[in-house]
């Protein structure tokens, strides 16, 4: 079996049985049939996902968030200098971030990792070091990463869901921090969806229309000089892993693989926003299963996000219009799914509670 294979391999498909239970359960619940929406369709994937009904609680959750910087920023299409990526996972790390107190409100632990960042940086508690490189190369000139760097950051996204879900947590949340890391995934999600980059380029952090235009060029040429610039991604794991190193981000790879070890673990994975999504894609053409496991927290402002959402067939749990990443947008959604699925345990039954059903 090849490194890639492994990699991928392992992952089940959701427990049509469970489903079905879960189904006919919800139904038995005392409550109008579907009058939970959306919510309904959680607690029955979160069934399938575990291959138990009711479902497992999805708590207590781990948001790992992944930090890279990127070549790319030296076309300025950010307006933040590059050290601003080494400053917050200080700030993480410290707990002063939007994504700490938004962990604390919803009780998830907090884990950064340190996948690609520009710069050493001293160590700190809930900090892993798992660096692949001092950035990315710049996506608009070759490749953003040598295949192996980016199978290595997927290698690293996936050891550390493992042990996350080895450690007692039962919901993953991903996370990200990386200066310019719109710029390379609105690159994945034009790779991926075959969509135009006008369409799916936003403005990140805020810029003015004049950048924006000149991110769009970028993103262009990222497409063109990588020879991505012809329709989506052919399918297979391959093609995939070679657009996912072409144009992706170190956080993003890693992302990707923590998808594909949440779901090998067979434990719900929310997916935060713009960043994830693209990583997404990638998970997607690495193994087309693993997007089961997810759950979109939330759909963020970034006109990308919703293209992304609408390929990978997820629907946005949270529409708050967020566009910070790090978790933030993950994070709120994850009381969402534990209500879904406590309904299953605690709900009482037409029977149970002698409430009368419907007359037709
Ligand atoms: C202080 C600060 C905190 C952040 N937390 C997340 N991001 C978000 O913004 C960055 C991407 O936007 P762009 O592509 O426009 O640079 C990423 O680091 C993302 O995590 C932040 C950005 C800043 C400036
Ligand atoms: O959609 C996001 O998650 C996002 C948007 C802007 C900047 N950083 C992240």
């Amino acid at each position: 079996m090849t490194v890639l294979e492994e990699m991928i391999g392992g992952i089940r498909p959701l427990d049509q049985g469970a489903m079905a239970e879960a189904r006919s359960h919800q139904d038995r619940l005392t409550k109008p049939r579907g009058s939970l929406g959306v919510l309904e369709d959680v607690a029955v994937r979160l069934a399938g996902m575990a291959g138990a009904c009711p479902p497992p609680l999805p708590a207590p959750a781990a948001l790992a968030i992944f930090a890279g910087d990127h070549g790319v920023h030296a076309r300025g299409v950010t307006p933040w200098p590059q050290e601003v990526t080494a400053q917050m996972v200080a700030n993480f790390a410290a707990g002063g971030a939007v994504a700490n107190a938004f962990a604390n409100q919803v009780g998830a632990s907090v884990t950064v990792v340190d996948v690609g960042v520009a710069a050493d940086l001293p160590s700190a508690p809930g900090l892993l070091s798992r660096k692949v490189a001092y950035g990315t190369a710049d996506l608009s000139q070759g490749p953003a990463m040598t295949l192996e760097q980016a199978a290595q950051a997927l290698a690293t996204g996936r050891e550390i869901a493992r042990d996350l879900v080895a450690a007692g947590h039962r919901c993953l949340i991903t996370g990200d921090m990386g200066i310019a890391n719109t710029t390379a995934s609105a690159a994945l999600i034009a790779a991926f969806t075959g969509e135009d980059p006008a369409r799916v380029t936003g403005r990140g952090t805020g810029i003015d229309d004049a950048t924006h235009r000149h991110k769009i060029d970028v993103v262009r040429q990222a497409l063109e000089v990588n020879g991505l610039g012809a329709g989506a991604v052919p399918e297979g794991p391959e093609a995939a892993l070679r657009a996912l190193a072409a144009v992706g981000g170190l956080e993003h790879a890693a992302i990707a693989g923590f998808i594909l070890g949440g779901a090998a673990a067979r434990v719900p994975v929310i997916l935060d926003g713009v960043i994830a999504g693209a990583a997404a894609l990638a998970a997607a053409g690495l193994a087309p299963r693993a997007i089961d496991y997810c759950l979109a927290g939330h759909r963020s402002a970034e006109p990308g996000h919703a293209t992304a959402l609408a390929a990978l067939g997820l629907r946005p749990l949270v529409d708050l219009e967020l566009r910070l990443g790090e978790g933030t947008g993950g994070l709120l959604a994850h009381p969402l799914v534990c209500a879904a699925a406590r309904v299953m345990h605690e709900v009482a039954t037409f029977d149970s509670a002698g409430v009368s059903e419907k007359n037709s």
